[in-house]
């Protein structure tokens, strides 16, 4: 299977891994730690935090203080996006994505569970919409952008630069929490800057009428359900990726895996978790992608995630105005150097780790401590750009068709 969700991969028989949430059954939010790394308290405290989160849930919510990334600079990112979202279609499809990753996306929703997911069948559908900015060099782009931003250069590149800096904040902690290993983090890489818009859900609404009722008939469509996804389940490939979210626009969730009998739940990961709700901006969602999990021997765990529209019966969390509107988020996917041999780090606790795994099992896989088992987390592979370049071989089927004009991926 593939999709063009580039920077993430659909796994294939994610759906069939899950347990059903049955209508009425309470929907607990996922249990992801919030941890706050502005101060100057005790670093190594802070990075045993990191690196506990990271192992159990391969997700953590980094507290939004304003000391690392501006509240107005997370605010400014959302309202360009908006702004680019809006521009015509030509101008944003004249920066269609290239295989450098960089450049304007539409994202296909596969239809993962055919018994639940409707509108992935759909043919004439909304689908999300990517941005893709690549790194900047002396605060200047290395893609074209559309006319209607260009003059927003600058603002994008600082944002790339705050993220940018907060990507190797979390690195060096990580590398401090793993015992010293060096997690390395300068040079040329993949890093992406993804804006997102998810269509509102009016919008799949009317798309499921079109594809159901001839066009003369004023028959209604079954509405949308909670159960149509907005974004297939997938794992993030690159090292560490930093998400933003709109308070009243949630719909991530995070598989778990039930400790008492191993079954796997959907559970919602809150925009804006409890006590957080007087921070300037909702906590950054940082989760750890596959390849910071293979490089840790799987210890950290790369967690399959999803999003999903708003649930009728969730909390006030859940409630999302944004039935009737378009959902952002704009995600920070980490790479590192792309020369890097991707070798496990050398680190006391994965070398521990891999060994307890070879014992229990005869030699296990990559997974988190909690049995989490990752197709791609495993693979093993040369160095970053190789693993970049083969999966995002596998994400852009249409780009990489050597019959194809590398323009004609469809927007
Ligand atoms: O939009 C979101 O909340 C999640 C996006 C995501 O998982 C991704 O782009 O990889
Ligand atoms: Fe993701």
């Amino acid at each position: 299977m593939s999709d063009s969700y580039a920077h993430t991969t659909t796994v294939p028989g994610a759906a069939s891994m899950e347990t059903t949430q049955t209508s009425g059954q309470a929907i607990q939010d996922a249990a992801i730690p919030v941890i706050d790394i502005s101060g100057d308290g005790d670093q190594e405290q802070v990075a045993r935090e990191l690196v506990d989160a990271a192992v159990r849930h391969g997700f953590v919510y980094i507290r939004s203080t304003g000391k690392d990334i501006p509240a107005q600079a997370i605010d400014d990112a959302f309202a360009l996006a908006r702004k680019l979202f809006k521009a015509p279609l030509e101008e944003k499809q004249s920066c269609n994505i290239q295989k450098n990753n960089r450049g304007y996306s539409g994202m296909h929703v596969e239809t993962l569970d055919p018994k639940n997911q409707r509108i992935g069948d759909l043919k004439e559908k909304p689908t999300p919409r990517a941005f893709n900015f690549g790194e900047f060099v002396n605060g200047k782009a290395q893609q074209p952008l559309p006319p209607t931003i260009a003059s927003d250069e600058p603002q994008i590149a600082e944002f790339f630069a705050y993220c940018h800096r907060l990507s190797l904040k979390l690195n060096s902690l990580l590398g401090i929490g793993l015992g010293q290993a060096h997690l390395p983090s300068r040079g040329p890489s993949g890093t992406i800057l993804r804006l997102l818009r998810y269509p509102p859900l009016s919008a799949l609404a009317a798309a499921a009428q079109d594809a159901t009722t001839p066009s003369s008939s004023n028959k209604q469509a079954a509405p949308a359900s909670a159960a149509d996804v907005r974004a297939g389940a997938h794992s993030d490939y690159g090292s560490l990726t930093l998400l933003f979210r709109l308070a009243g626009q949630p719909g991530l969730e995070v598989q778990q895996i039930l400790p008492t009998d191993g079954a796997r739940a959907w559970a919602p990961v809150p925009v804006v978790p409890a006590g957080t709700e007087s921070d300037p901006s909702p906590p950054v969602l940082v989760n750890i992608g596959d390849l910071l999990s293979y490089w840790t021997g799987g210890l950290l765990r790369s967690t399959l995630h999803r999003v999903v529209f708003p649930r009728p019966g969730g909390g006030p969390d859940q409630q999302e105005k944004a039935g009737e509107e378009p959902r952002y988020s704009i995600a920070f996917f980490c790479h590192p150097v792309g020369t890097f041999p991707l070798e496990p780090v050398p680190s006391e606790r994965v070398r521990a780790f891999a060994a307890a795994q070879q014992s229990e099992s005869g030699g296990g896989g990559a997974g988190g401590e909690e049995g989490e088992s990752n197709p791609y987390a495993e693979r093993k592979v040369l160095t970053a750009d190789e693993h970049l370049q083969m999966r995002l071989r596998a994400s852009y089927l249409d780009l990489y068709d050597d019959n194809k004009d590398a323009g004609g991926q469809k927007a």
